[in-house]
């Protein structure tokens, strides 16, 4: 099937592991079109690949002559139907785009093959080995002796081989087109020079991606401060299937500077902690601890702002910057959205309770985030405390503790008496300078949102973490799709500060809308470059989210167009049905849905499972909560219930959210933030329920409470009670008329006048209603219990039998709760 050219190209390229089996030839006339399809395709990038490569490489004089005109490569790739420029270049460079090429052909044929395999009669091995392939003189042969035997074939213009044998030619089968999806192109503005690591951030792609594409693409130097011009850019930027457009002026961005890969000759920075373990486990007491020590070492009369991060300075003249944001959402949160500060993770346990399910989660996201831990024993001053317990349990979650001869260091302290903390200041600063946390003081200051919010005369302000470089006053940030003119700045003792080093955490002013928490703070070197950049970035959030717009309204559209081919179809053999009924070629009128098959039907009973929405508008105290609030309900979806947070935002519920969640039914939820009377009141006149939570445990677990309300309820029935029929007799009633009435005994449980009956006969429900009578001897009752024997009679039925089992059953009806 495949071509002698493209074997033997194969071949020289020492590629061998094409799939040599062969497949019967009545059956693979469709494969194989598909296949030489496949081949084209590739060949057509291939011509791409070697117009840039022309364009790229100069041609090096004493290298054409390795791949000269009617060289190995240029001869094999020539009957690839690929246009071989004769002046060629550099035979390396040539070779690899070649070779990477042609595994791809490699790769998809045997894909190909893979998914082909069980579908099409496969020749014996035995077979293969004589199978040969027609020679050029025998194919003219072959074709000769067809065309006089008057079944000859359309003239083959892919150059293909053929078999040696002649065969009778079927009639091509119509080969069904796959639906026809516009494919969505991501455009990218590429700048005149643009370093690798920059590139990945432009382009959307991971490092490694980026790397084994330059590498595909015959570009050797991959480090991650290379630089690449436009033409490079572009070229890897089609190879990803992106469409570049070289736009100096679009292109614009900041991006953090490119860190040497030795930092000895920078200074040493605070280490950034992150205190995580179990609900009460007394994290929230520790940092309250640490951040009075943290006053204590400050002025006198300092207050400790919250502001999402602060600094305590140690006696031997150390300093530790906690994130006061406790708790593995915020961690998590801010590592989602590309934020890894923490340095250091803290892990609570306390020493009654031990390790509890979230201390193993808190330790799978530091492991996750490959962040070193230090564990604090928390509450020894108890009576009960047990820290030794604390500390098996650990050893058996995989943190092998120092003292068990593992790496990890473990403190024992006290929130509450201050016990160890010192030590567990020491450990974290000994465990810093291990990993030698340095940061470069000068330069462009780039930094990251611990949270922002608006305080009310002062404006907009936001909780940064300098990483790099000096924020001083006066100068240019951009985060996110925002910037500031630092009009002044706080420290975490609500000191103003002219300037900012890295690990310090201070507050910013002046930023035109809020930023983000988990967003990266660059420097701009003016109002200007900061205003470009911030343009720039809104106008590629917009045109991304018309693309993904344009995406959903394509697969919509090929839906719809799906469907209506089924309702089609459907249209069509009920027509046909109704043609054969109407001239007598069938007897019944099949129901309709029987003609829709099985798969469909079971596409049919999905579509119906209902899914119930949830739809809430968050508001919270700072951006950081939000926004872990906003990802804990998303993370509820479940199957049956979506959860859709219409709106979300930083500040007191106001009457513009009540409206938005009345507008799209919804319930408000806030965290930590006020509401007052008159929101209060609309609020219950527009039936929008609030609600408000300080802590995220009791916000979820309420949440999963009303998603449970939701779900429709287990409706079962349970059989109370059963009779078997002994005899049947025929009564007379008022109306002189005869009635029959089945004489029973109670086998099991108690037969109940009230309720719902239903009888079975040969294991199978013949009737289901209720009793019109239950009598002992002549007296009516309304309970029958176990061995008692009785007379029963039912609304209009009559049609029992002796032997016949009569069962009282109830439907119980089981409220669902929440469950993933
Ligand atoms: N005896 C004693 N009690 C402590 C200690 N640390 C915390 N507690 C108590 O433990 C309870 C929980 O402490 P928190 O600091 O709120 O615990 P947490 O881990 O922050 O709890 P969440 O914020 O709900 O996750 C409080 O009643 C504290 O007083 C300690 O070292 N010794």
């Amino acid at each position: 099937m495949f071509s002698t050219t493209l074997r033997t190209t194969l071949r020289d390229l020492s590629i061998s592991s094409l799939p040599r089996r062969q497949y019967a030839r009545d059956s693979c006339t469709r494969p194989a079109i598909a296949f030489c399809r496949t081949v084209k395709n590739t060949v057509g990038q291939y011509r791409s690949l070697h117009a840039t490569c022309y364009m790229r490489f100069r041609p090096l004089p004493q290298d054409a002559r390795s791949v000269g005109p009617g060289s190995k490569n240029t001869s094999s790739l020539s009957g690839l139907g690929a246009p071989v420029v004769e002046k060629e270049y550099s035979a390396r460079k040539f070779r690899e785009p070649a070779v990477a090429l042609l595994r791809k052909v490699d790769s998809q044929a045997k894909k190909w093959h893979s998914s082909n395999a069980g579908r099409f009669r496969e020749k014996p091995v035995d077979d293969l080995t004589n199978t040969k392939w027609a020679r050029p003189t025998e194919r003219r042969a072959n074709q000769a002796e067809n065309s006089r035997r008057g079944r000859d074939r359309p003239p083959n213009d892919r150059g293909f081989s053929k078999f040696q044998e002649a065969v009778p030619i079927q009639a091509p089968k119509p080969i069904k087109k796959p639906p026809v999806v516009a494919k969505v192109q991501r455009d990218v503005f590429i700048p005149e020079v643009v370093n690798v690591t920059n590139l990945t951030k432009i382009l959307g792609v991971r490092l490694e991606m980026l790397v084994r594409t330059m590498h595909r693409l015959g570009m050797e130097n991959a480090t991650h401060d290379h630089l690449l011009n436009s033409d490079e850019a572009s070229l890897i930027a089609m190879e990803l299937d992106l469409n570049p457009i070289v736009d100096s002026e679009a292109a614009i961005d900041l991006y953090p500077r490119i860190l040497p890969a030795d930092m000895s000759s920078f200074p040493l920075r605070p280490p950034v902690v992150t205190i995580m373990g179990h609900v009460d486990h007394g994290k929230t007491t520790l940092l309250d601890t640490l951040r009075k020590t943290a006053v204590a070492a400050g002025e006198a009369g300092g207050i400790t702002q919250h502001i999402g991060a602060f600094s305590v300075d140690l006696p031997s003249g150390k300093r530790i910057t906690f994130l006061d944001t406790p708790g593995h959402a915020a961690f998590s949160a801010m590592r989602s959205r590309g934020a890894n500060v923490t340095d250091i993770v803290v892990l609570v346990v306390a020493a009654d309770d031990g390790v509890m399910p979230q201390t193993i989660e808190a330790i799978k996201h530091a492991q996750a985030a490959n962040v070193p831990i230090v564990v604090a024993i928390n509450k020894c001053d108890k009576h009960d405390a047990d820290p030794r317990k604390a500390k098996e349990g650990l050893l058996q979650h995989g943190i092998q503790l120092e003292e068990f001869g593992g790496e990890t260091p473990a403190v024992e302290v006290s929130g509450i008496t201050g016990l160890g903390l010192p030590e567990l200041e020491e450990t974290v600063v000994t465990l810093a300078e291990v990993l030698e946390l340095r940061a470069d003081k000068g330069g462009a200051a780039e930094g990251v949102v611990i949270e922002s919010q608006v305080e009310k005369g002062r404006g907009t302000m936001a909780t940064v973490l300098v990483k790099q470089g000096t924020l001083t006053v006066g100068s240019y940030i951009v985060a996110g799709t925002t910037w500031c003119k630092i009009r002044s700045m706080t420290d975490d003792k609500g000191r103003p500060v002219k300037e900012a080093g890295p690990g310090a955490p201070v507050k910013v002013i002046g930023w035109k809308e809020m930023p983000n928490a988990g967003d990266e703070i660059l420097q701009a070197e003016d109002e200007a470059l900061a205003k470009t950049v911030v343009e720039n970035r809104i106008t590629k959030q917009q045109r991304e989210t018309q693309l993904r717009d344009l995406e959903v309204i394509n697969d919509k559209r090929r839906k719809d167009k799906e469907a209506g081919t089924m309702e089609r179809a459907v249209e069509k053999a009920q027509r046909k049905e109704l043609w054969m009924f109407h001239h007598g070629m069938i007897k019944d009128l099949p129901d309709a849905a029987n003609i829709i098959n099985e798969d469909d039907e079971g596409d049919t009973k999905k579509a119906k499972v209902e899914v119930k929405e949830f739809r809430a508008v968050v508001k919270g105290d700072v951006s950081g909560t939000v926004g872990t609030v906003v990802d804990c309900l998303n993370g509820l979806c479940t199957p049956e219930i979506k959860v859709k947070v219409v709106g979300s935002g930083v500040g007191n519920i106001t009457d513009g959210d009540v409206q938005l969640a009345a507008a799209c039914e919804a319930s408000i939820i806030g965290f930590n933030v006020k509401t007052d009377r008159k929101i209060q009141h609309d609020a219950s006149v527009a039936r929008v329920p609030i609600k408000s939570y300080d802590v995220i445990y009791k916000l979820l677990d309420d949440i999963k409470l009303t998603l449970g309300e939701m779900l429709p309820p287990i409706v079962t029935t349970q059989v109370n009670g059963e009779a078997t029929v002994l005899q049947i007799f025929q009564i007379n009633t008022q109306g002189r008329e005869t009635k029959a009435v089945a004489g029973c005994r109670v086998t099991n449980g108690s037969m109940t006048k009230i309720g719902r009956v239903r009888i079975i006969r040969d294991h199978k429900q013949i009737w289901e209603g209720e009793l019109e009578t239950l009598r002992q001897v002549k007296k009516d009752i309304m309970e029958a219990k176990k061995g008692l024997e009785c007379g029963m009679s039912f609304n209009d039925f009559y049609d029992f039998k002796e032997g016949d089992v009569i069962q009282s059953v109830v439907t119980v009806t089981t409220p669902r709760s929440y469950n993933t």
